[in-house]
């Protein structure tokens, strides 16, 4: 296979191999040979892929074919086949990166960090004065650092960010996370009443500094990969005054993307209700105030009614579960089958730290395991079999419905003519792999009939479960992100 390595940046590139995703909920695609072709030149089709070729035994002739004007030097290939540790593709396959779309970059420090501590006191004792610290930018630089690179290296490929609410330190937030080519929603947080002394800030004061980061990132930034989202932290700590004024502010930019927290714990839940007694519930609050639309993703709605599952579907919001945060701070299980039933767009967030972990196949599986409490529940057998999210739905959920629900499913998520190319190389024979795969578990192997203790051979699925149960960061090799690489296991 041909492997072209130049010291200029090729402006196309072959990525070939095995490629995984799920572009319907529920269903696997694997296409085997494949050859996908990355457009690389400055142009609007930077970063997208252009072709994808399945059954190829040239990749470098199916770019050649795709565009005339190309010549072999301008092709790069990748070829996922030849990098694994088995050495015979087998045990490689490109997923496409995860979405995680609700991240807290600022609490990283607290990550495992929340004794047994719930919503509300867990702010105040944990997460406040965490968040209040990051003023300083020295600090602020480290922890931001560290979580683009920790993220990525968990094949995070894009992540929908909170920071804090100063102004300054976000925008460094923007900056890092394009340095180091990660795709992300920043968002700083906006939080005007009903916080500490320490950690608080008046409504102009709020508005100006949005208006501030959303000017740099579009106008100064100017990396498509690094968008503004407006951020009012949660209904308790904003004014209406505040929310009416970002609900203002997002037209003004023309749509901006919108994040909040919504029904994660019953203490808040009540607050809520006596906070704003003239709305029938609590998504109405965001409602009344024009923070619902199409490019709104909202964290947890744990307890949320069938009325405001309505809500969220009528005016087509993203919901964001985040299954180790709302077990860890023992917030509720979120009734994910429920929500999908309804159309509505659910994608994983790890919630740091509310969550304490980072990586989102780390949520997928606890998403997964959430699925199987809230079954057994359920009396009837076919309930309890509906009710379950199986592997390949929450793999859904980490990707095309992650990217959906941040309204981007149309760029990102699947392996398709059009798209970004952002994606994660897995092995799962890589080395140091938690993954153990028996010489006759291996898909190339054939079987000395002769033995008659022979263990059983395993599916192609079942190889991706021992992936997708037993598998971390020792598995990705690499990272791209619009087809330019994020992330490097060496
Ligand atoms: N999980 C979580 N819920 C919140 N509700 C308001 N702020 C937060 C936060 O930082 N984390
Ligand atoms: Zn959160």
């Amino acid at each position: 296979m041909i492997s072209l390595l130049k010291n200029e940046p090729a402006s196309f590139i072959v990525f070939y191999g095995t490629f995984i995703d799920t572009p319907v909920l529920g269903e696997l695609r694997i296409r085997h040979k494949t050859s996908v072709g990355v457009c690389m030149s400055e142009s609007e089709e930077k970063g997208s892929i252009r072709f994808i070729i399945e059954d190829s035994e040239d990749p470098l002739a199916d770019a050649l074919a795709y565009d005339s004007q190309l010549s072999e030097s301008d092709v790069t290939v990748i070829d996922g086949l030849s990098m694994g540790e088995a050495g015979d593709g087998s045990s490689t396959f490109f997923f496409p990166g995860f979405i995680d779309t609700h991240i807290h970059a600022s609490q990283y420090p607290n990550a495992g960090i929340f004794g047994n501590s719930t919503l509300l006191d867990w702010l105040e004792t944990y997460t406040f004065p965490l968040e209040s610290s990051l003023k300083d930018l020295e600090i602020a630089n480290v922890v931001y650092s560290k979580v683009v690179d920790r993220t990525l290296a968990n094949g995070t490929t894009t992540a929908s960010y909170y920071t804090t609410i100063d102004p300054e330190s976000t925008k460094l937030m923007g900056e890092i996370c394009s340095a180091r080519n990660q795709r992300a929603l920043i968002g700083k947080v906006c939080m005007d009443t009903n916080s500490p002394d320490f950690y608080i800030e008046s409504t102009e004061e709020c508005l100006k500094s949005c208006e501030n980061v959303i000017n740099y990132l579009q106008k100064d930034l100017r990396d498509p990969k690094v968008q503004p989202v407006l951020t009012p932290r949660f209904a308790p700590t904003c004014s209406e005054d505040l929310m009416k004024k970002l609900g203002a502010l997002s037209q003004k930019y023309g749509g901006l993307h919108i994040q909040t927290h919504l029904s994660e714990n019953d203490n808040e839940i009540r607050w809520v209700e006596e906070l704003f007694p003239e709305c029938d519930t609590y998504a109405d609050v965001y409602n009344k105030f024009n923070l619902l639309t199409e490019k709104t993703v909202l964290a947890h709605c744990v307890h949320i009614s069938p009325k405001e599952a309505k809500l969220i579907k009528t005016r087509n919001c993203g919901i964001s579960h985040c299954p180790v945060s709302n077990s860890s701070i023992t917030s509720g299980e979120c009734r994910v089958r429920w929500l999908l039933d309804q159309g509505i767009n659910v994608g994983l967030g790890t919630d740091i730290s509310g969550g304490f972990s980072c990586s989102i196949l780390a949520i997928a599986r606890q998403a997964h395991l959430v699925s199987r409490h809230l079954a057994m529940r359920e009396t009837g057998t076919e309930e309890r079999e509906h009710v379950k999210l199986s592997m390949e739905d929450v793999l859904y959920l980490a990707t095309m419905g992650g990217a959906k629900a941040l309204d981007m499913g149309d760029n990102l998520g699947t392996f398709d003519i059009g798209k970004q190319f952002d994606t994660q190389l897995i092995d799962i024979e890589s080395q140091g792999s938690n993954v153990d795969i028996f010489q006759w578990q291996k898909i190339s192997e054939v079987m000395n009939e002769k033995n008659k203790f022979q263990p059983p051979k395993i599916s192609h699925n079942d190889l991706l479960a021992k992936w997708f149960f037993n598998g971390d960061d020792r598995n990705i090799l690499k990272v791209w992100v619009g087809g330019k690489l994020s992330h490097s296991d060496w």
